[in-house]
């Protein structure tokens, strides 16, 4: 039906890039650190024991990437019997390791320009900007003006925002300006506002996201982060593959963050969903709708938000298999010209230091679509996903990255440059 579904698990990477020390990040590695701490049993919780157990996801040749990536054999894994999908590793050619960077590269898109960063750890935001958001938004100050970790400020500050009706505002090493408020004492529409005039207001400084991060609770030892979330993102620097998709009349069917990681450029529909259950019910529930000439792109956002960021490397562990026991359901119901793509944005190794993500290769497995089983080895973009897309949809060629589709299922493509 040429059709196509992407999983982004988001900060799943698969090794360090070869670029990692420009990011301190040289040797991090996402799965590998991951499987090591499993066959230690040092990762049994979360409903999880002994080593990584990923039977799927390693038929679809997820390892064999991963030892392409590293070149070593993840710690304590079976290798499996045989592997039935196109697996390969890519590398990002984006200047950033953030989110929008690596999925506008996934489609197609490599972010060349360098993003605004508030570099100061402490005090990091310019005051004249604190001063105009306080003005516009008719607040009476701000807390936080720090790098921080979202659930550790929000402990931290929580109460004396509630108290002060004051929201918090924080960034990381991402180019993110975050804010953090309750949803009850402060208000989410108003949250939502806020950031619409931070979105405005962030304009000279060249800012990637604004992210509204509301949260609920009585007191600092029970204020939770909820589901409401909000990227405010700036648009993609060209047409992505979704866009040239929809704007030919394709439908490009957007499930979780992806909208708002794309600012709604070339999304037909979004389904909002939260978890990963809920992610992957959506995406079976697309898939049973979705006609010909259709895109379905999906991010798995747990990964990161909820394992990666916050170190916990069994969670990471247990998400992983309960994503891998979810994947047959997916496979039964994938027509012979369907393509499937699982991949990732950056990495978010749960065993480094700090808390933010990590330059890494990101996984690309790949199957229909008259992909032979087999490696693809070392990409040199994550836009060859991308290029690999615009040509299982007939689409001209994107300006980036090389098509690891048969040439057979589509027209011959560009190199990048
Ligand atoms: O610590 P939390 O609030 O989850 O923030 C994380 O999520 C943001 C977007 O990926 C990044 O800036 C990162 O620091
Ligand atoms: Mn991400
Ligand atoms: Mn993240």
């Amino acid at each position: 039906m040429t059709r196509a579904i992407v999983l982004v698990l988001d900060s799943f990477g698969i090794g360090s890039a070869p670029d990692a020390a420009d990011f301190g990040d040289a040797g991090a590695d996402t799965l590998g650190h991951i499987a090591e701490a499993c066959a230690r049993g040092n990762a049994d919780a979360a409903g999880r024991h002994g080593p990584l157990t990923l039977p799927h996801l390693a038929r679809l040749g997820l390892f064999h990437a991963h030892a392409e990536s590293t070149g070593a054999w993840a710690a304590g894994v079976a290798p499996p019997a045989g592997v039935a999908g196109a697996y390969g590793y890519a590398r990002e050619v984006s200047s950033g390791k953030d989110t929008p960077s690596g999925h506008w590269e996934i489609a197609g898109v490599p972010v060349r320009f360098a993003w605004g960063y508030f570099l100061e750890k402490e005090a990091s935001f310019p005051p004249a900007l604190l001063e105009a958001l306080v003005r516009e938004a008719g607040l009476p100050g701000v807390l936080g003006d720090c790098h921080a970790s979202g659930t550790e400020i929000i402990a931290r500050l929580g109460e004396a925002h509630v108290a002060s009706g004051k929201p918090i505002v924080y960034t990381s090493a991402d180019s993110v300006f975050q804010i953090a408020a309750h949803e009850a004492a402060f208000g989410l529409e108003r949250l939502y506002r806020v950031c619409e005039i931070a979105r405005e207001l962030l304009e000279p400084y060249n800012i990637g996201r604004v992210i509204a991060r509301p949260f609920t609770g009585e007191r600092a030892a029970d204020f939770a982060r909820t589901a409401n979330r909000r990227d405010y993102s700036v648009e993609p620097p060209s047409p992505t593959v979704l866009q040239r998709l929809h704007d030919e009349g394709g439908e490009v069917i957007a499930i979780g963050k992806i909208a708002d990681i794309y600012a709604h450029c070339g999304i037909s529909r979004t389904v909002k969903a939260s978890g990963h259950d809920a992610l992957f019910d959506a995406t079976l529930a697309a898939l049973a709708e979705a006609g010909p000439r259709s895109l379905i792109m999906t991010n798995f956002v747990d990964f990161d938000m909820v394992h990666g960021h916050r170190r916990d490397v069994a969670g990471y562990a247990a998400a992983l298999e309960h994503f891998d026991a979810r994947l047959p359901e997916l496979l039964g119901r994938l027509a012979d010209d369907d393509l499937l793509v699982l991949t990732a944005d950056h990495g978010c190794d749960p065993t480094w230091s700090g808390t933010d993500h990590t330059r890494e290769h990101v996984p690309v497995l790949a199957l229909g679509a008259g992909l032979a089983a087999g490696s693809l080895g070392g990409r040199a973009t994550f836009a060859d996903i991308g290029q690999s897309l615009a040509s299982h949809f007939g689409l001209p060629p994107m300006a980036d990255g090389e098509s690891f589709l048969p040439p057979s299922t589509g027209t011959a493509t560009t190199g990048g440059h």
